[in-house]
């Protein structure tokens, strides 16, 4: 909801990253694949409890998935699988991720576990609810992208501190679970 408002400002500098990527023949599908590999990366860093460097390889590969929506958008290659698969490759960066931070124990499992379950719903409720016609669902505290930087920023302060990061996106994630499913019976009653 906040986050999403700032697409348009970073627009420029992401066209300026891609071009050259169009200009060596990548297709969005493909960097959508480096971007579900550098997540995949960063749950494997979190599981060996080095959630500095998980947090960085996680950025980067929040990057690049700004990238292939930008890619595919400035070289006319948008497509409906291309969608599917940009959002599906997130429900497994996201559980991956995730269940790379209980393995390497910086949080309690059943805490990674109730925060995968808000995440999980808050995504599922927009896609289920706009295919049922109510609209673009962006609404919430906690969208994707909040919930990421969230979990980034806990997790470069230390080992020690990436817990609190899990548990406010969980808070966080719960409560979007709530104003989506509120905006939803809004909007389909
Ligand atoms: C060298 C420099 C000058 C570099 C400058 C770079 C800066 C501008 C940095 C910008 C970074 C930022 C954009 C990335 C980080 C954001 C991240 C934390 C959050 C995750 O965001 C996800 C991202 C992408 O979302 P989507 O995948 O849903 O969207 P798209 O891919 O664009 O579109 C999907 C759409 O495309 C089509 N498609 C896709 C794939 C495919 N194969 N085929 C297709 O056809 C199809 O139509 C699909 O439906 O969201 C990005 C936007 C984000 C909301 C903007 C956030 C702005 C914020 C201010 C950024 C702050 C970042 C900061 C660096 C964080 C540091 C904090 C630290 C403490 C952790
Ligand atoms: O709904 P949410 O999880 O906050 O945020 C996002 C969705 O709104 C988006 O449409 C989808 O492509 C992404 O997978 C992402 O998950
Ligand atoms: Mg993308
Ligand atoms: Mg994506």
């Amino acid at each position: 909801m906040v986050l999403n408002k700032y697409r348009e400002n970073v627009r420029g500098y992401l066209e300026a990253i891609v071009k050259p990527l169009a200009k060596a023949g990548l297709t969005p599908n493909t960097v959508t694949v480096l971007g579900l590999i550098l997540s995949l990366l960063s749950a494997y860093l979190y599981s060996l409890r080095e959630p500095r460097l998980a947090a960085l390889v996680l950025l980067i590969g929040s990057l690049v998935d700004a990238l292939d929506g930008t890619l595919a958008r400035l070289t006319g290659k948008t497509s409906r699988f291309g969608a599917f698969l940009d959002s599906t490759f997130d429900r497994i960066s996201d559980g991956a991720v995730l269940f790379g931070i209980a393995l390497g124990s910086l949080v309690d499992w059943r805490v990674a576990f109730l925060t995968l379950i808000g995440s999980y719903l808050v995504s599922y409720e927009r896609c289920r609810a706009e295919l049922a016609g109510s609209g673009k669902l962006a609404v919430g505290i906690a969208e994707r992208a909040e919930r990421l930087i969230i979990l980034m920023a806990f997790s470069f302060i230390g080992v020690e501190y990436a817990k609190y990061g899990v548990y406010l996106v969980g808070i966080l994630a719960w409560i979007t679970v709530f104003q989506r499913f509120y905006a939803a019976y809004q909007r389909l009653k």
